[in-house]
């Protein structure tokens, strides 16, 4: 079956004073109907850049090159008012920021009927009563303002809106990070019956926290510094990482059924590199345990180790882990 996104090559720079900041650098992967992408990495690596590209492509942020094809249809030449049209209908996002979202000013119902009427079409009494319901939430909350409504109850009106005009794919950026565990997971059963309802087709799910992406994604894709250091399936990834980065992100996470004082956590020694003036080979080399010259020379190309699984990496491989 064809990708419902296909992204080849992606480039999107920022332009800044002192020059271009190379955030997402040649990335390419596909997302599939029917699956949950995890989209994973340090603070900084380009996840938002990457996922805010498909959706406010605006200044400073620029297209610098690559391709985005969404149902093989091509996004990256596309005028804005096209992409207005695409915009909630055929993708659709959960800002990081979910809880800010909501203007303070008015009600969650004029919110909602605004939200509509940018988008050309009427307030649907029915349907939005129907949508609250599935987040659990009363349509009371209709009649109230956002400062009057809970952290959580904000989100999953944020999650009701954002889903409303039923998208293809809907991007969740960072929406569990500023949840406590059970609101997380509560998050993560509200995205999963959007699927499995068939309100959304696909998800990518965006973190810094891996863990998260245990409970929800099919596949997950490591970024590091704009670049993509591997994409797998979820268990593969987290199981039996292959790349030196992914490797060293999931050393990092405290292990389940391990007494706090008796984990081993490694931090990963050193800092991800400035995307200014990023260095010509493997971003990640210089805190790479197993670097070798070529690393410091030559972007690492795709190299495929299993199905569906790929790292980027000139030095890793079946035997990285034993
Ligand atoms: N408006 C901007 N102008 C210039 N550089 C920017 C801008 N926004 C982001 N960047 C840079 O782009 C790179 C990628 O940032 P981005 O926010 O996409 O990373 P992230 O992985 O989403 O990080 P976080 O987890 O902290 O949200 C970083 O080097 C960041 O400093």
């Amino acid at each position: 079956m064809n990708p419902l996104l296909e992204v080849n090559n992606l480039k999107v720079y920022y332009s800044t004073l002192k020059g271009e900041v190379k955030a997402i650098d040649g990335v390419s992967f596909n997302l599939h109907e029917g699956e949950v992408l995890g989209i994973a990495g340090e603070s900084g690596c380009g996840k938002s850049t990457l996922v805010n590209f498909f959706v406010f492509p605006y200044e400073p942020m620029h297209y610098a090159g690559g391709s985005v094809k969404l149902r093989g249809m091509e996004l990256t030449n596309l005028a804005d008012k096209d992409m207005n049209k695409i915009l909630y209908k055929k993708i659709s996002i959960i800002p990081q920021y979910a809880l800010d979202a909501l203007s303070p000013t008015k009600k969650i119902k004029r919110i909602i009927t605004d939200f509509l009427a940018e988008h050309g079409y009427q307030y649907d009494a029915k349907k939005v009563e129907e949508r609250l319901e599935m987040v659990n939430l009363d349509k009371s909350v209709l009649n109230r303002y956002p400062v009057e409504l809970s952290g959580g109850m904000k989100q999953r009106v944020v999650m009701v809106i954002s889903t409303l005009l039923d998208p293809d794919i809907l991007i969740a950026d960072e929406v569990t990070s500023a949840l406590d565990v059970s609101s997380q997971k509560f998050v993560i059963q509200m995205l999963e019956k959007f699927m499995h309802e068939g309100i959304v087709k696909s998800i990518m799910f965006i973190t810094h926290d891996i863990s998260v992406l245990y409970q929800i994604a099919n596949r997950i894709m490591i970024l590091y510094a704009g670049h993509v250091a591997e994409i797998g399936p979820t268990d593969e990834i987290i199981k039996n990482p292959k790349h030196p980065y992914t490797k060293a992100l999931i050393d990092s996470l405290p292990k389940m059924n391990i007494k706090f004082e008796e984990q081993r956590l490694k931090s990963i020694p050193g800092h991800p590199p400035m995307l200014l003036n990023p260095p010509s080979g493997c971003r990640f080399a210089d805190r790479c345990p197993v670097a070798i010259d070529k690393c410091r020379k030559a972007v690492p190309q795709e190299k495929r180790i299993g199905e569906n699984h790929s790292i980027y990496c000139w030095n890793a491989g079946d035997d990285l882990n034993d």
